[in-house]
């Protein structure tokens, strides 16, 4: 890596710490990219483990950004959804020590650490140190307050699940959201959920709350925030690629340099394609995937499924209905005209990024934080349909339901006057001026900046 250069402009180092995973050094990195957008002096030092530099190293990212790294103390990559639990309990204990290390060394001195609420010893680590820290939360405002006024409850009451079966209301959630809660922890590890609790306990003793959600998506429960937190909070969403889209050649019609499957969408008419992506973490199940490659046939829809790694065993079905690819540049294509709607596991990155585009969602919750966004997208803001009323235990589908889903879902996104479709245009109309000058979330980020420099620079 470079050595920083400092020069006499530079008024505020500050230190990002991601999480370890693509939809949390994604956001990060967008934020990051915003904060030098808006202060170009500001110097920023990057810090992901060894093997995720490897990965990141060649994106394009700002000058007054450079990387930093420590040792791989975590599980590899390929092996954190074998045991999920046990890698977010090394991000717990194994990254403090070599991140404190390296805090030793850094120069100038850091004045304020941006560390995402997920990694649970930043803040104290930054109280210990009397560095300020800007907690960063990947997640729906919602979200984060539920599970906030769920542990405040929950506090020194035992099993959480015992609780909740007997609760019908606890201050600062709306019983709908209690239900969802009992929802969310039937479905996932309570490891980490309780993992998740301890972190999001340590929010109060941050300096500053940063949101990758917008203030007009989630007025409401981001005034209860603003209410319940000491620190000031900055909605600054979303925290997705914006920024990047003027690039010519992902646009449409943009020639020799453009990647095929822009090519491929510019052939295709207006509101006619279902785009198919569950995220970078969850791991859908070959007899799933199967039936999912099943379904989409026999549905007739055209289609651009990201498989990830299962992309080449697809390839087959595409005949000339579609196109299965490991991965692409999802914002670009949400935003592409021929896109009618997005059938997504509502991991938060990607809904934010449909919002922003106006596309309508088919949606297929798994993990975490994905049933509470699935609800706001399908009942709160109306701009999608679910999959399936699932039961409890059972998440999976046949290929009948999905061709049967597909259909009835293209059938309503695909017209310009269907009311999802006109519901997604006006939360696109809500949510695109808040990053323009002058919007919410630009003047939220100013104000950061402003914030931070006058009181820790
Ligand atoms: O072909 C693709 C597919 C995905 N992405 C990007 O990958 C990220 C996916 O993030 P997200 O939609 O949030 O899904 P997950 O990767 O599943 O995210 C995890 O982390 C999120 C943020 O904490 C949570 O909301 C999710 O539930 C959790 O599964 C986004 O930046 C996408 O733009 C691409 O760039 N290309």
């Amino acid at each position: 890596m470079d050595p920083v250069a400092v020069d006499s402009t530079t008024v505020c180092h500050v230190v990002a710490i991601p999480f370890p995973g693509r939809s949390h050094i994604n956001p990060m990195m967008n934020l990051c990219k915003l904060l030098a957008s808006r202060k170009p002096d500001i110097l920023i030092s990057f810090v992901v483990t060894e093997e995720w530099l490897g990965y990141i190293k060649s994106e394009p990212k700002p000058d007054c950004l450079n990387f930093k790294t420590i040792p791989n103390v975590i599980p590899p990559e390929h092996l954190k959804t074998v045991d999920f639990p046990a890698f977010y309990e090394a991000v717990m204990t194994n990254m403090e020590a070599p991140f404190e290390q390296l805090l030793d060394r850094l120069q100038p001195p850091v004045t304020a650490i941006i560390g995402e609420i997920e990694v649970r010893w930043a803040i104290g680590l930054g109280i210990r140190r009397n560095i300020p820290v800007a907690a960063f939360w990947t997640m729906s405002a919602k979200f984060l307050s539920m599970l906030y006024h769920f542990q405040i409850f929950a506090q020194d009451q035992g099993s959480p699940i015992d609780l909740l079966e007997n609760v019908d209301k606890i201050p600062g959630i709306s019983p709908s959201s209690v239900a969802e809660l009992g929802t969310i922890f039937q479905r996932n590890d309570l490891r980490v959920l309780q993992l998740a609790l301890e972190c999001i306990a340590n929010v109060p003793g941050a300096q500053y709350l940063l949101s990758t959600s917008i203030y007009e998506l989630e007025p409401q429960i981001i005034d209860l925030l603003k209410a319940t937190f000491p620190c000031p909070i900055y909605s600054i969403g979303p925290a997705i690629p914006y920024l990047e889209l003027e690039d010519r050649s992902l646009k449409p019609n943009c020639g020799h340099n453009c990647p095929d499957y822009i090519k491929w969408l510019d052939s295709h008419p207006k509101n006619s394609v279902l785009y198919i992506s569950f995220g970078s973490f969850i791991t859908i199940s070959s007899t799933q995937m199967d039936e999912i490659a099943a379904g989409l046939r026999d549905g007739g829809v055209r289609f651009l499924f990201i498989a990830r790694g299962a992309a080449s065993q697809f390839e087959d079905m595409c005949n000339d209905k579609g196109l299965v690819l490991p991965w692409c540049d999802q914002l670009k294509v949400l935003c592409h005209p021929s896109i009618a709607g997005f059938w997504t596991h509502c991991g938060w990155n990607s809904t934010m990024e449909a919002v922003f585009a106006g596309v309508p969602m088919l949606t297929f919750p798994h993990f975490l934080d994905q049933d509470s966004n699935s609800r706001q997208i399908v009942e709160d803001w109306r701009i999608g349909m679910l999959v399936k009323q699932e039961s409890k235990e059972d998440n999976f589908l046949t290929r009948e339901e999905i061709a049967e889903a597909v259909q009835k879902f293209m059938h309503s996104a695909r017209h310009e006057d269907n009311e999802m479709r006109l519901r997604a245009r006006e939360l696109r109309n809500l949510c695109q001026p808040a990053v323009a000058e002058c919007g919410s979330s630009a003047t939220n980020i100013d104000a950061f900046v402003r914030d931070i420099i006058k009181n820790n620079c």
